[in-house]
């Protein structure tokens, strides 16, 4: 008799603004759908952050061929970067907060749907990015994005809502930054370099960003009058942010942005601080499977 592939699912408890009953749930569908179809289902469960990079490389090392995100995108950058470069795919089942690879990728936004999707799908190949150390696979930046993303994170509970009030609160404190950009002096509100084309919740950063041309698209934001914000905003959301004059699109392969100090950034939503004030960002061309 041939032997089941063992399918592993990752939840993180502390994901989204899905109750414990829900995740439940999707983690019994998951067991009843992947032995449906004859795979050896697991699950685990997040103790801590960095935990999920732990159990997916542990699942790259004894062959497993799928692992499944049950989370947002924090949950899948610490699963993706165990899985870049091995035989091992990515399936999504997008309960985050914003969701921005799932939503760039077409991947269903009901969690029962995707893991049909995971568990049924085919492997497709995607690039990742990489800021200095740090791997991306949806968008990384600094400014006023990598800012809120500071500001989020302290935050007791998660979801759009809590997002929404503390990316307000961050305008009204939030001063445009000096720094260099490939050698040269810009002031910006905001960098973002997007492998997928938005931060989440259909916040569409780089409406055109292809996620496997081997290219990452460097968006600036100019430092803009209060009064312009809610157009930029409509913008954002409507897919034309790259038709505002404040915004400034380069497709590249590798950038260098330079401060006088401590760089603060975010590499998939999850806030960081780099020790120096200098970022190396480069693309990773065809890195990594996810199941489409
Ligand atoms: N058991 C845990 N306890 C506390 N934090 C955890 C645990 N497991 C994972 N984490 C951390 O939870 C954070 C948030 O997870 P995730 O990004 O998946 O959800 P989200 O922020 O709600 O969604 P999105 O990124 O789509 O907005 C990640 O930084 C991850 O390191």
């Amino acid at each position: 008799m041939a032997t089941r592939s063992a399918v592993l699912a990752i939840i993180n408890p502390n994901s989204g603004t899905t109750s414990a009953e829900q995740k439940k749930l999707l983690q019994d569908a998951f067991m009843r759908q992947a032995t449906a179809l004859d795979y050896a289902p697991e699950i685990a469960h997040t103790t801590h952050a960095g935990h999920a990079t732990e159990l997916a490389a542990a699942a790259v090392e004894r062959g497993v061929t799928r692992v499944l995100s049950i989370g947002g995108d924090g949950t899948i950058n610490e699963i993706a970067k165990a899985l870049r470069r091995s035989a091992t795919a990515l399936g999504i089942v997008p309960i985050g907060s914003g969701n921005g690879l799932a939503r760039h990728l077409g991947v269903p936004l009901n969690p029962m749907k995707a893991i049909d999707r995971a568990l049924s799908g085919r492997p497709v190949v995607i690039d990742s990015g990489e800021i200095n150390e740090y791997p991306f696979f949806c968008t990384a930046g600094l400014g006023f994005e990598a800012y809120v993303a500071h500001e989020f994170a302290k935050q007791p509970v998660r979801g759009l809502p809590t997002y929404v009030r503390t990316a307000f609160r961050a305008f009204q404190a939030y001063k445009p930054q000096k720094l260099l950009l490939n050698g040269q002096t810009k002031e910006v509100f905001s960098l973002t370099f997007a492998n997928a084309g938005q931060f989440g919740n259909n916040a569409w950063m780089a409406p055109t960003a292809n996620i496997s041309d081997g290219r990452l698209e460097q968006c600036e934001i100019r430092p803009f009058p209060a009064q312009a914000a809610p157009m930029i905003t409509w913008r954002l959301f409507n897919k034309t942010l790259n038709q505002s004059s404040y915004w400034r699109g380069n497709s590249i392969t590798t950038a260098t942005v330079e401060t006088g100090e401590p760089l603060l950034i975010h590499a998939d939503g999850e806030p960081l601080t780099l020790p120096t004030g200098r970022a190396e960002v480069r693309i990773v061309a065809g890195s990594l499977l996810v199941l489409l």
